[in-house]
């Protein structure tokens, strides 16, 4: 905020989308982990890890098509010594923070037993009783980086892109979050239940960009059949989560920003909900794996957007027409060109 409030001092644009990813970042690894990765060279090699695994996770999988390339084994070896120098960086990064752990919590119970805990602090706290190895504590722990970072930043940024191109419907949220939070220095959580029309542009935005719009790759456990075609067991599924959301048997205009489409019938379960059982609307996923980071991905985007919204008026940099919304592709899909933005005080702040 203040970096943004400097810029709007001075007039200048800003590298929304930097800012935004490094919010973001930095929540993700307070809770987690309990501090920031911004020191020592910490926060860059961290994106790598979470850009280059997100790559092997989600990329396209040559042999899923040509099964009999499986057979040659090149493209495995390929990928799969790649993935070994992604472990071992990830295992260096973090031993490194286990070990500071379990280092402070033997002194805590000496000097400090306030301390807040975090999500280490709990892995670490059961991990006899559900006995669990250092490998499954790492692993949960690249789940939740990896699950976190990118895609409570993708909403954020792409809500920013589609606001910019629909300078009515940012009028009318501007409207809202300051009417509601008039007066207060930020815009804080408990304001945010009157923001009901905060509500729907981030649920259009996860609508048309959902961050991981092909979900994670599910493998059947037992043969099935859908609609005459046979699924064998062990099979690598994807769905095409992306397409439901966008499919016009089910959305009106289904490639237009409106917000307004979650405004109809609130309190209707039928469009607003996207816990899991509206088909043609799952951004979290559905069932046993629906994402179990959802709460804590909404809470962060909305505050961010609302301090956003109430704090400032956004406007293109003079020399850009339009913003490219060309998506790349990963296990999540964000925008592929950073989000430049100019913006300008909105009020007198208390
Ligand atoms: C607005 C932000 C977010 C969106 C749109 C989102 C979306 C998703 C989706 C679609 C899945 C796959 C579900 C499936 O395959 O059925 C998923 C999984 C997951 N998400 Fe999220 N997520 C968000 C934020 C978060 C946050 C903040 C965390 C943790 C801090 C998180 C942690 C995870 C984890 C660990 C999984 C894997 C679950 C598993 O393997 O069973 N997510 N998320």
């Amino acid at each position: 905020m203040a970096r943004i409030r400097a810029a709007a001092a001075r007039s200048t644009a800003v590298d929304l989308s930097k800012l935004l990813s490094s919010f973001t970042t930095d929540i993700v690894c307070h809770a987690v982990s309990g501090k920031s990765f911004r020191g020592g060279g910490r926060n860059e090699l961290f994106r790598e890890l979470v850009e280059t695994s997100s790559k092997l996770i989600g990329g396209f999988n040559l042999e899923d098509y040509f099964p009999k390339l499986a057979r040659l084994d090149v493209v495995r070896r390929m990928v799969c010594a790649r993935a070994e120098r992604i472990k071992k960086k990830w295992d260096d990064l973090l031993d490194e923070i286990i070990n500071d752990h379990a280092k402070n919590t033997m002194l805590d119970h000496e000097i400090n037993q306030d301390r807040e805990t975090d999500f280490i602090d709990v892995l670490l706290s059961i991990q006899q009783e559900y006995n669990l190895t250092r490998e499954n504590v790492k692993a949960v722990l690249v789940d939740m980086f990896i699950g976190g970072t990118d895609t409570s930043f993708i909403v954020l940024d792409c809500a920013m892109a589609e606001l910019i191109q629909n300078p009515e419907v940012m009028t009318k949220l501007q409207a809202e979050v300051r009417s509601v939070a008039e007066g207060k220095e930020m815009v804080t959580e408990e304001d945010l239940n009157g923001m009901i029309y905060l509500k729907g542009v981030i649920k259009e935005t996860l609508r048309l960009h959902s961050p991981v719009p092909l979900f994670l790759p599910h493998l059947s456990m037992a043969d099935c059949d859908i609609e005459g075609y046979t699924i064998p067991s062990g099979t690598r599924v994807i769905i095409n989560g992306w397409a439901l959301a966008r499919d016009p048997a089910y959305w009106e205009s289904a490639e237009e920003f409106m917000p307004e489409r979650f405004m109809e019938n609130v309190g209707s379960t039928m469009i607003h909900d996207f816990k899991g059982s509206n088909f043609h609307y799952l951004p979290f996923g559905t069932g046993r794996r629906v994402c179990p980071g959802m709460n804590f991905g909404m809470a962060t985007v909305e505050i961010m957007l609302a301090n956003l919204m109430y704090h400032f008026n956004w406007d293109l940099p003079a020399a850009t027409v339009k913003i490219n919304m060309t998506e790349s592709f990963g296990v999540t899909m964000g925008r592929k060109e950073n989000l430049i933005l100019v913006p300008a005080l909105a009020q007198k702040q208390v």
